[in-house]
């Protein structure tokens, strides 16, 4: 059996079973970060941040604009690195230092940001592909029979088939982030990111997006997914990391952290929870 959770943070669970000493072995936390601080051109953006995800565990990033979300996210991703210091821990997956062509094989990224850049002709299945090489778009790559087949089953997971020869410029907002989501999938990340990843998308779009983001994680894969949307917290996010002005505001079960007073607090104004069945919303802005 393979526990959900480490007791340790070696990632070795030892356990008594009738005088006997079971050594199993479990995932390392997906995120273990101490005392992690970024600057950014002078600025302190990230203050002395702690954090630890679990292998297997859900969670929402949540906070106001200028919060420092995207800044955490390319700590992430390696793309920004902490201030050395004492305590620092920057662990993920167990491991503090990490080859950025390997980490972002294991981790899938969907960000608005990304979606902009693909502003040339690219047919919905070469997005996909282009996920095997990081690369926006297929140029002089070498596609393999393997490749082409993974592609396919991932068009048929996400149920967009009936896309896959349409110029991704051709397509919808909603319909190029379900792309998007195909390409980041292509290594069967251990989790995947979404970086606000409802901007733009109306109730049709949004439904679609909220389906392939559940089936996903019904498959395994850990989400992270950062928002300053309440409606973005799918049932499957047990956990709600809330941050503002580069610190963590508030941490812990969906249930405690998404009241009136806490969001209020983390926005500044009033504010009104609304829970319907699994699903969380905002009103009084
Ligand atoms: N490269 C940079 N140089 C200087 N300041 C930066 C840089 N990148 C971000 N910042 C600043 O860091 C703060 C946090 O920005 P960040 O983009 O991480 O916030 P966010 O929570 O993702 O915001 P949003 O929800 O608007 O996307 C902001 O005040 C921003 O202006």
């Amino acid at each position: 059996m393979v526990l959900a959770r480490p007791a340790s943070a070696t990632g070795i669970c030892m356990k008594d079973n009738n005088n006997a000493m079971d050594t199993q072995t479990v995932a390392p936390p997906l995120l273990d970060f101490a005392n992690v601080t970024i600057i950014r051109e002078r600025k302190e953006i990230l203050h002395s941040l702690s954090l630890r995800v679990e292998s297997g565990e859900n969670i929402a990033i949540l906070g106001p604009n200028g919060s420092g979300k995207s800044t955490l996210i390319r700590a992430i991703t390696r793309e920004n690195y902490p201030v050395l210091c004492d305590g620092l821990r920057f662990r993920i997956m167990g491991n503090e230092i990490w080859h950025v062509g390997t980490l972002r094989t294991m981790l899938g990224i969907v960000s608005p940001e990304l979606q902009s850049r693909y502003n040339r002709e690219t047919t919905g299945r070469d997005v996909i592909l282009s996920g095997f090489f990081s690369s926006i778009g297929l140029f002089m790559h070498e596609i393999t029979p393997e490749m082409r087949e993974k592609a396919c089953e991932i068009l048929e997971f996400l149920e967009i088939e009936h896309l896959a020869d349409r110029q991704m410029t051709r397509m919808s907002t909603g319909e190029a982030r379900r792309f998007l989501i195909g390409r980041a999938l292509v290594h069967d990340p251990k989790a995947l990111i979404l970086d606000e990843p409802t901007t733009g998308l109306d109730l049709h779009a949004l439904h679609h997006f909220r389906s392939a983001i559940r089936k996903i994680a019904a498959s395994g894969t850990n989400i992270i997914m950062v928002t300053h949307n309440l409606h973005d917290i799918i049932p499957e996010i047990s956990r709600v990391v809330l941050m503002k002005d580069g610190r963590f505001f508030s941490d812990g079960p969906k249930e405690e952290i998404l009241k009136d007073d806490i969001i209020g607090g983390l926005f500044d104004v009033p504010v009104n929870i609304r829970k319907e069945g699994d699903w969380y919303y905002a009103s009084g802005f």
